[in-house]
């Protein structure tokens, strides 16, 4: 014998309906077969709403019920041949002719009683099952309906009533002996000891099936829906998905505590009290292998079966020193709100005993308020507890796996991952079984913790990171295409989705949370809206993505101030802009410490040397102890361009125009020569060695003639050419003496210097290439013999593999 339950989708329509005869007859083949029937898809909530209707003198509960009808009818002209739809049509005429007289009664008397509505809700199953009947008689096929009012019985709590299964359990073994192959019944309906109707609560049509295969020790029982199975998340949230093989009693019932709606959770009780395998399929993908709910499934790696989410919830929050030491308050609080009707979903207690807090769903929230308070009001009067604290939109989000028992570090990755996406965390629970770690957290922040802990438990295989470039210039421009490039190989080698979601130029700005096409950035940039930075950020935290990184590729310092909000909301910042490290103090102190603070990184690697790993070797050196005693560098890319290729014989400004062109120079080629570039870099270097300069504090010894900083950036250009005399005599007195002009930074007792210097052959800064930088650490190890990071220190290329870096350090 076994057991097929065929919820409300797989019943809908005529259409579907063959689906579910044709399993039924498959099944019956191998095996016979009980068929329980859920109503048609939403025939339970317009019964309720006729009711309801008619009990408030609203006398469209007809038109409902008129709706009802018709619906019943055409799935009868749908289903059955014409010859064979008198016998059926007039089986449903007369159940609505019964309902409407039921719902009169009601509008008359103006009151609709439980039981009362137990008879009117229970109409649905009965018409879908006598259809299922009609649809399989018509075929041939022998088959009994058997009537489940009279073989499930219960007491009489409407609406939710209780199965008395010593008196169930033969009346169903009498009933289906076998004899014919196929059996069709209601699910959802059952019989008080008077005969009346009663129902076995919302989603009961699955416990009816668990009934019958728990009475009749049924080889399997098989719930079809229109899922494949249970999933490891909820598929509307978390694309990736997908559904569980195996997965336990207790795990399956947690899981549909917690807001897996595929399998209501009593119905497991009957079945796993026998062990009888359960199978979840779906009825419009049968071939689909679904989920097998057993005893015991073999292990997964990482022991954790699904994650599931329940909202919205309120928190309740019981506090006061009253508590302490004084038995009994946890009684009356949960008696107070069981007066009152209401589920306690989660509760939480410290081992101070100083508090005691509850989660509750939203629309049981203010009864339970009123309820505590009420219960409390004497203590509260007193001083001895405060007045019940209630946070409203909430939600639990928990995994569930019975091998999470005994294995350690699970909740610590949970945690860790929700930290790192700015998931705050506003209660926790777990029992001693280990099978739930649940959270509560903020109703907007779901999707994202759902989907960074399918990341983490599930897809240990890919990881979504989220990427928004502002700036699509010189550097900005390569990063893009360097991306593009290398997704393929990020998803294969490091299991990363590397997704950009969001770009931005001066004017305007585009996002889209299921990731830009690479290939085609530049038209989808020209059809986004002008940019509003507030916007732009605004919108992007709405979208309140996982794994975060925004990256600025501008010189802008209105989008160096973007950098503390989105740090704040635990988006990491990745800046080639120097103008956040380089501003006051405070400021630089400030982002870095917001960075620690919600969890996620700060990066600016490419602000000293491009591309070359400068910042992060001074780091690594002072993290493993080492200080710094003094540092001597080239920084500017574009000034060793230009002393490298300027010997009179072309005109210092053309060699600058070449810097500028072959994208040496910052936007404003100025910053470049005034020495401003390398003043800032010097101090970024000292502030990552431990030193708290400003950049007044910075000396620069400038080597241009003032008049070429007055006026605009083609003044400067001719003021560079009108004083090509003063250059030429710089290289000249260098030359001369054989040797090289080099803009040179350096730090020594807490002094930053910057400025022009000649450099003897033998020096470490003198054989420089084209643009090359070169940064000599003296520390308390390397005391002789510098150490030396030296390449290329400039150009889009170097400059964006040095920001693509920083951006995979900060996905990490
Ligand atoms: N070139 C190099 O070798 C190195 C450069 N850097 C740094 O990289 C940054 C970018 O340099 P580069 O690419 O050469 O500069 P570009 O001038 O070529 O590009 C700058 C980009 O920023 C955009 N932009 C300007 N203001 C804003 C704003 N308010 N909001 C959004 N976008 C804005 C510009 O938009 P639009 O096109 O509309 O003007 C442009 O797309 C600079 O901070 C520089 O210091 C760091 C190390 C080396
Ligand atoms: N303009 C800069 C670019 C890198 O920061 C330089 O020339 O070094």
């Amino acid at each position: 014998m076994q057991v097929l339950k065929f919820g409300g989708s797989s019943v809908a329509t005529a259409e579907n309906m063959f689906r579910v005869l044709n399993l039924a007859e498959a099944a019956a083949r191998h095996a016979p077969t009980v068929v329980v029937v859920s109503a048609l898809g939403g025939v339970t909530d317009a019964l309720i709403a006729a009711g309801r209707r008619a009990a408030a003198a609203d006398g469209s509960y007809r038109d409902l019920l008129r709706e009802l009808e018709l619906r019943h009818l055409e799935a009868v002209r749908g289903l059955l041949p014409l010859t064979g739809q008198s016998a059926a049509l007039s089986l449903i005429k007369t159940n609505c002719n019964e309902l409407e007289s039921l719902c009169d009664g009601v509008f008359a008397l103006g009151e609709l009683s439980a039981r009362t509505l137990d008879r009117l809700v229970g109409y649905g199953e009965l018409l879908s099952s006598r259809l299922v009947a009609a649809g399989l008689g018509a075929r041939g096929t022998a088959h009994q309906w058997l009537d489940s009012r009279q073989l499930i019985r219960t007491d009489a709590r409407y609406g939710h009533a209780t199965v008395d299964f010593a008196a169930t359990n033969p009346l169903i073994q009498a009933a289906a002996t076998g004899e014919v192959a196929l059996y069709v019944a209601p699910g959802f309906v059952a019989g008080a000891p008077d005969g009346t109707t009663t129902t076995l609560g919302r989603g009961g049509s699955d416990y009816t099936a668990a009934i019958f295969a728990g009475a009749l020790g049924a080889e399997k029982l098989e719930i079809w829906t229109d899922v494949s199975g249970m999933m490891t998340a909820d598929p509307r949230l978390v694309r990736a998905a997908r559904p569980i093989a195996r997965i336990s009693y207790q795990e399956a019932m947690e899981l549909s505590h917690f807001g897996a709606k595929v399998l209501y959770p009593p119905t497991i009780q009957p079945v796993m009290k026998s062990g009888i395998p359960l199978w979840i399929k779906n009825t419009f993908a049968p071939e689909d292998a679904g989920t097998l709910v057993e005893v015991a499934p073999p292990a997964n790696q990482a022991f954790v079966r699904g994650i599931s989410s329940i909202g919205p919830v309120a928190l309740l929050r019981l506090e006061g020193s009253g508590m302490v030491g004084v038995p009994g308050f946890s009684r009356r609080l949960f008696a107070a709100l069981a007066r009152e009707q209401v589920n306690v979903i989660l509760i939480t207690q410290s081992s101070s005993e100083h508090s005691i807090c509850v989660a509750v769903s939203t629309p049981d929230a203010d009864r339970a308020q009123h309820a505590a308070d009420q219960e409390f009001a004497a203590e509260i009067s007193s001083g001895l507890l405060d007045p019940l604290d209630r946070e409203d939109e909430l939600a639990i989000v928990a995994l569930v796996g019975e091998q999470m028992k005994n294995h350690p570090g699970i909740s610590g990755r949970m945690f860790g991952a929700l930290g790192q996406n700015g998931v705050n965390i506003r209660a926790i629970a777990q029992g001693s079984s280990e099978k739930n770690i649940s959270t509560v957290i903020r109703q907007q922040d779901v999707r994202k913790a759902i989907n960074v802990l399918h990341e983490t438990f599930f897809e240990a295989t890919t990881r979504q990171v989220n990427v928004v470039v502002a700036g699509v210039g010189n550097v900005g421009r390569k990063l893009l295409e360097q991306l593009a490039r290398q997704q393929p190989w990020l998803r294969e080698k490091l299991r990363l989705n590397l997704r950009v979601v969001g770009l931005a130029n001066s004017r305007q700005f585009v996002l889209d949370e299921n990731g830009l096409d690479l290939t085609n950035w530049e038209a989808a940039l020209a059809a986004g809206p002008a940019l509003d930075l507030d916007q732009l950020t605004t919108s992007l935290l709405a979208l309140n993505l996982r794994n975060t990184v925004f990256v600025d590729v501008t010189a802008s310092p209105t989008v160096a101030q973007t950098y503390a909000g989105l740090l704040a909301r635990s988006v990491a910042v990745v800046a080639c802009n120097k103008v956040a490290a380089s501003s006051e103090y405070a400021q630089y102190a400030r982002l870095k410490a917001l960075a620690q603070e919600f969890n996620t990184q700060f990066l600016f690697e490419t602000n000293v040397g491009a591309g070359l790993p400068v910042i992060g070797t001074l780091n690594d050196l002072l993290r493993s102890g080492d200080e710094v005693q003094r540092m001597q560098a080239v920084l500017s890319g574009t000034l060793n361009f230009v002393f490298n290729n300027y010997d009179g014989t072309r005109p210092f400004a053309e060699v600058v125009r070449q810097a500028q062109a072959e994208g040496y120079t910052e936007p404003d080629p100025r910053l470049d020569l005034t020495g401003t570039d390398v003043a800032r870099k010097i101090l970024i270097l000292a502030r990552e060695a431990g030193y708290p300069l400003e950049m007044p504090d910075v000396e620069n010894d400038p080597f241009l003639p003032a008049a070429c900083l007055e006026g605009d950036v083609p003044a400067f250009y001719e003021q560079l050419a009108a004083h090509e005399a003063h250059f030429k005599g710089l290289y000249d007195a260098a030359a001369n003496q054989g040797k090289k002009l080099r803009f040179v930074a350096s730090f020594e007792n807490g002094q930053a210097r910057v400025g022009l210097q000649s450099v003897a052959p033998g020096h470490d800064l003198y054989s420089l290439q084209g643009k090359d930088n070169a940064v000599l650490f003296y520390t308390n190890r390397y005391v002789e013999q510098p150490l030396v990071i030296k390449g290329a220190g400039a150009g889009a290329e170097v400059t964006a593999s040095g920001v693509f870096a920083d951006v995979l350090r900060a996905a990490h």
